[in-house]
């Protein structure tokens, strides 16, 4: 007999099977009465039900046509409520919008592109399950052993905050890693530097992360000189673009 193999590497599908932890993550979304969502990877839809629950109104982006399919299926009454739109697509593709809120179990592998594409849209807040490993990463201040370009980056972006780590028995397939819930609101002031000029910065800061700075890059003021990648802060990075 052939399986239908429900689970492809391709889309990263480890599966949330813990409603509670499902439930946790909506409730982080705040009061969503009334409120558009757009759903990251709804998979089969575990999310997507406690959404339309709460009262939600869901625009659900699933690429994989087996998930496409049974979500249809699944909530027919909503989608003919207009409740709730799925659109078999991916996210990375979308140029944009604006949502109230943002929420998605998002593949692994793809938690940079998914995080940073996050800012082609408008919302006031966002939850994502990542990797622990990632989340730590990302909320990592300067002078820690987990602090990385990925953190500069999503501080010059981003207020996140680690919410819950949730362990891989929550998960089907278990995953060999855990997972955390992250908060994610968009800086209300905007890094006002050039974006493709701050990430060449970071690139040649970070590659080199053990050099002084005075070594990669020239006319440094004097409090700079010494420092490194690790303990860059964002105050650090403004006066390096200053002089760039
Ligand atoms: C980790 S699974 C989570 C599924 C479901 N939300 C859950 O909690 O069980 C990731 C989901 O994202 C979908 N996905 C993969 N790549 C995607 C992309 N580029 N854009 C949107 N969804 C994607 C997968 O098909 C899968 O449904």
């Amino acid at each position: 007999m052939t399986s239908i193999n429900l689970y492809p590497k391709k889309y990263g599908q480890v599966l949330l099977k813990d409603k509670n932890i499902a439930l946790k993550e909506v409730i982080l979304l705040g009061d969503i009465m009334g409120r558009s969502v757009l759903e990251i990877g709804p998979g089969p839809g575990t999310l997507t039900e406690i959404l339309l629950q709460k009262g939600s109104i869901v625009n659900a982006i699933e690429p994989d046509h087996q998930f496409y399919e049974i979500l249809k299926l699944k909530f027919d009454t909503q989608l003919n409520g207009g409740s709730l739109k799925i659109e078999k697509n991916d996210f990375l593709e979308l140029s944009g919008g604006t949502y109230d809120f943002i929420i998605g179990n998002i593949p692994y592998h793809i938690s940079s592109p998914i995080l940073f594409h996050l800012e082609k849209f408008h919302f006031m807040r966002s939850i994502l399950m990542v990797q622990l490993e990632f989340a730590k990463r990302m909320v990592a201040q300067p002078g820690t052993d987990e602090y990385s370009r990925l953190s500069i980056s999503t501080a010059l972006r981003y207020k996140v905050k680690l919410e819950k780590v949730v362990k891989r028995g929550s998960f089907y397939p278990v995953p060999e890693v855990d997972s955390a819930i992250v908060s994610i609101e968009p800086n209300p002031v905007k890094w006002e530097y050039p974006p493709n000029l701050t990430n060449q910065i970071l690139t040649e800061i970070f590659s080199q992360r053990r050099k002084k700075l005075k070594n990669i890059i020239k006319n440094l003021p004097e409090e700079l000189m010494n420092k490194r990648a690790d303990i860059l802060t964002i105050e650090d990075l403004k006066k390096i673009m200053e002089i760039s």
